[in-house]
């Protein structure tokens, strides 16, 4: 994992080669493995030994990071007895190496978020929680919690989502669960789940999800529109429309059309979704090896895409339509730059308070949603929301 293997990959080969293991030390060893590619920055700088073997890397993970008295780590890492090293005892000189990240990346976010750097690096490496987003077609959400309570899912609503419900202890296997065949829940972050709520997609209406991928949001919009209407997906990735064709037949929309071409002018749709492909740092936390597979040049790979599928978005949007653009990420460029870019040479636009009569101020900054891990126990995400003049 450490010479750039997919940390879920490495754990699933490894519990493959060991099947005898129990299910807590099938436990541990997950752990260990995550915890040890996730920190991988910090062990560095702990043994001082950029290229230190695995019982050595293993034993500055248990005895400098989880606090294991010295031999007790070295017993369990297999480091030699009278070998164990000694570890810097200085505290890590930096955001990057306090919380193992890549140079550019704890550089960026410093840029960004100021004094909230710290708490945000932070959150990236504690796991976020699972969230399940109701679907208001099959259930109400106090139904689906008893519900899962049969099934033996203990749950608590989620602070901003009305639809979201986080699961307590540790993660079940959810997708063994009759109510997630049923179709009366997903797997979405809370966050994700405002950024379809902020179109507030009505019955009857004609929508558009413009980057649809795998359907996270159309689900959503679909179930809004209590599936009545025209909802029209669109994505470049055709498994990921096939995928979102399983889930809306799952989740009982019946009147989902995918476009396997980007739709064409005339649509006059009344609502609008850019969930634009982007640098994606908001769900950092999401896999320990995420960062590291990431290149500063993301930065600035996706403003000129973004800026045109909001052009493109509003050539199919009617007079008086609303238009949602959101990123997962945390980067100025292709946030709050590209919607400044875009309202000025499209004068007939003009944003609006996101979730206004519903989505508390916590959730909003300078007019749009920002929401963060360190904040909001989120993903970080951005969204505008932006109308077209009636007339
Ligand atoms: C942030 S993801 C969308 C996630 C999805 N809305 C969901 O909730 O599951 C961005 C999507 O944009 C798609 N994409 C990339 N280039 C695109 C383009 N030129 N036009 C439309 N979508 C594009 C990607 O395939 C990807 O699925």
């Amino acid at each position: 994992m450490l010479a750039g293997s997919p940390a879920e990959r490495v754990v699933d080969r490894t519990l493959r080669a060991h099947r005898s293991l129990s299910s807590p030390q099938r436990q541990a060893l997950k752990e260990v493995i995550f915890n040890v590619g996730l920190w991988r920055r910090r062990l560095d700088f702990l043994l001082d030994h950029p290229t230190a073997p695995p019982p050595l890397i293993l034993f500055a993970f248990l005895h400098g990071l989880a606090h294991l008295p010295a031999p007790e780590a070295a017993s369990l890492s297999g480091v030699g007895e009278g070998s164990t090293p000694t570890l810097n005892p200085a505290p890590p000189p930096s955001l990057a190496l306090r919380y193992s990240l890549p140079d550019w990346l704890a550089d960026h976010l410093s840029q960004e978020l100021g004094p909230d750097a710290d708490a945000f690096c932070a959150h990236l490496n504690v796991p976020g929680p699972v969230t399940l987003r109701t679907n208001p077609l099959r259930n109400s959400r106090d139904d689906l919690a008893s519900r899962l309570r049969s099934e033996g899912v203990s749950t608590r609503p989620g602070a901003w989502s009305p639809l979201a419900l986080h699961v307590d202890g540790p993660r079940p296997n959810l997708y063994a669960l009759p109510s997630l065949q049923e179709g009366r829940f997903e797997v979405q972050d809370e966050g994700s789940q405002l950024l379809g709520l902020l179109l507030d997609a009505q019955p009857g209406e004609t929508v558009l999800d413009l980057c649809a991928g795998a359907g996270g949001k159309t689900l959503l919009l679909g179930a809004q529109m209590r599936d009545s209407g025209k909802l029209l997906a669109h994505d470049p990735d055709p498994e990921r429309l096939d995928r979102l064709l399983q889930r809306s037949s799952r989740a009982g929309l019946t009147r989902v059309q995918v476009l396997r071409s980007p739709p064409t002018p005339g649509l006059d749709a009344h609502r609008v979704l850019v969930d634009a492909p982007c640098s994606e740092l908001g769900p950092l936390r999401r896999g320990p090896d995420l960062r590291f597979h990431a290149s500063p040049d993301v930065l600035s790979r996706f403003p000129p895409l973004q800026l045109e599928l909001l052009h493109r978005a509003a050539d199919l949007l009617r007079p008086g339509g609303r238009l949602v653009y959101a990123t997962c990420t945390v980067n100025r460029a292709e946030n709050q730059d590209v919607v400044v870019a875009f309202l000025a040479s499209r004068p007939d636009f003009h944003p609006v308070r996101p979730g206004q009569g519903w989505l508390p101020v916590a959730c909003v900054r300078d007019g749009f949603l920002f929401v963060a891990p360190h904040l909001h126990g989120t993903d970080a995400f951005f969204a505008a929301v932006l109308e077209r003049s009636a007339g």
